[in-house]
């Protein structure tokens, strides 16, 4: 009987996972674990075929050697980004890995354009502001969206989805990808990313985190934007050093702030701290500016991009024990697939 241990488990994971086992895969056996997958808790996957895995969890080589070590032979992503795995040290491990590519690209986009309405609007501040019988609207005034610029950055399958989404509000839509999406050329100007954040009201990251994009928003590229601008990151924490856009939001350059993920997220996210002291001095500093808004890595979380993962995730994991090609392996034939974004990060 296959066996399959499931790490950072949250209650709509456990609940979507099992409907998918008992309909498809009902000789599976999966142990469920609320924790991250890391060193001290790689033991727990032995004599397991495969791990399950999310965004923050954390496998570097000496986690990947641990596994092969406790006799795991494949590692399933369930989520799209896979720059928390170390690719490198799985081809050389021999190990199989399989992403999620595509659940729901329509569910972070939309995502984004909530986190860009809320800020600009400020519904959050009016929601609270009206239940304590406060009608004022002092604080609340935004800007129209039609006929704004709006910048993206990656056109993949999310920023494809964005850009339709904004250009439905009537925008100009300019972005940047070394590899331009043909469908976006009737509507979409493609030009060199400093172009893009000079004349963009709002910018929108796409891109995946990979060695490349590492803290493509810093210093020197929000220097670049326009002055008010607007930035929204729901693709990966690392693409943003968090430092300069405190010491941007600070000058009133940055004229606004959306997140759904953080560099540092792993320590926080998906979990309540509500009644502890938070250590992220950085964290806890954004948390205080009235223009920026976070949310903790929830924009794929929809009833229908999390059936779309756990049904991808255990067919994923059907293709390699059957010895069948698998669609989403991330390394074909045990090589690394030389994907046209692809540099894993180091992790
Ligand atoms: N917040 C969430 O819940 C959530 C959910 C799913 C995905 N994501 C993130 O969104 C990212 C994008 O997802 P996708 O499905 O659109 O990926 P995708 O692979 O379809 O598209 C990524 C695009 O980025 C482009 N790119 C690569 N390097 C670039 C660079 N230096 N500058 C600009 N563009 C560059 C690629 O050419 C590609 O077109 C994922 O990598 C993941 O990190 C977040």
């Amino acid at each position: 009987m296959p066996k399959l241990a499931v790490f950072s488990v949250q209650p709509h994971d456990k609940k979507f996972l099992e409907l998918v086992r008992g309909e498809k895969h009902p000789s599976l056996e999966v142990t469920y674990h609320t924790f991250a997958l890391n060193t001290e808790t790689a033991i727990l996957a032995a004599d397991n075929e495969a791990v399950c895995v999310f965004v923050n969890d954390v496998l570097n080589a000496d986690v990947l050697t641990a596994l092969v070590g406790h006799g795991v032979r494949a590692v399933l992503l369930r989520c799209a980004g896979y720059n928390n795995v170390d690719l490198v040290a799985a081809e050389a491990l021999g190990l199989f890995v399989a992403n999620v590519p595509s659940y729901s690209p329509a569910a972070v986009a939309e995502f984004a354009v909530a986190l860009i309405q809320t800020l600009n609007r400020k519904t959050h501040r009016a929601f609270n502001r009206v239940r304590e019988g406060n009608f004022n609207l002092e604080g609340l005034l935004g800007f129209t969206i039609r006929g704004k610029t709006v910048g993206i950055v990656g056109t993949g399958k999310i920023g494809v989805a964005f850009a339709h989404i904004m250009r439905g509000f009537g925008c100009r839509l300019l972005a940047y990808d070394p590899y331009p999406a043909a469908e976006l050329e009737s509507f979409v100007e493609f030009m060199e990313l400093e172009q893009v954040l000079g004349q963009s009201d709002i910018i929108s990251l796409h891109c995946p985190l990979i060695e490349s994009t590492w803290h493509i928003i810093n210093e020197k590229t929000l220097s670049q934007m326009k002055k008010g601008a607007m930035l929204v990151n729901t693709s990966r924490g690392g693409l943003i050093d968090t430092n300069a856009v405190v010491a941007s939001l600070k000058a009133q350059h940055l004229g606004g702030l959306a997140l759904d993920v953080y560099e540092a997220e792993a320590a926080v996210f998906y979990g309540d701290h509500s009644g502890e002291i938070i250590h992220d001095d950085v964290l806890m500093r954004l948390l205080t500016f009235p223009n920026v808004i976070i949310c903790g890595h929830q924009a794929f979380f929809t009833e229908e991009a999390l059936e779309e993962i756990s049904g991808t995730t255990l067919h994923n994991l059907e293709d390699f024990l059957q010895g069948q090609p698998c669609p989403n392996s991330l390394l074909k034939n045990g090589h690394l697939l030389v994907r046209r974004d692809s540099h894993p990060v180091r992790v």
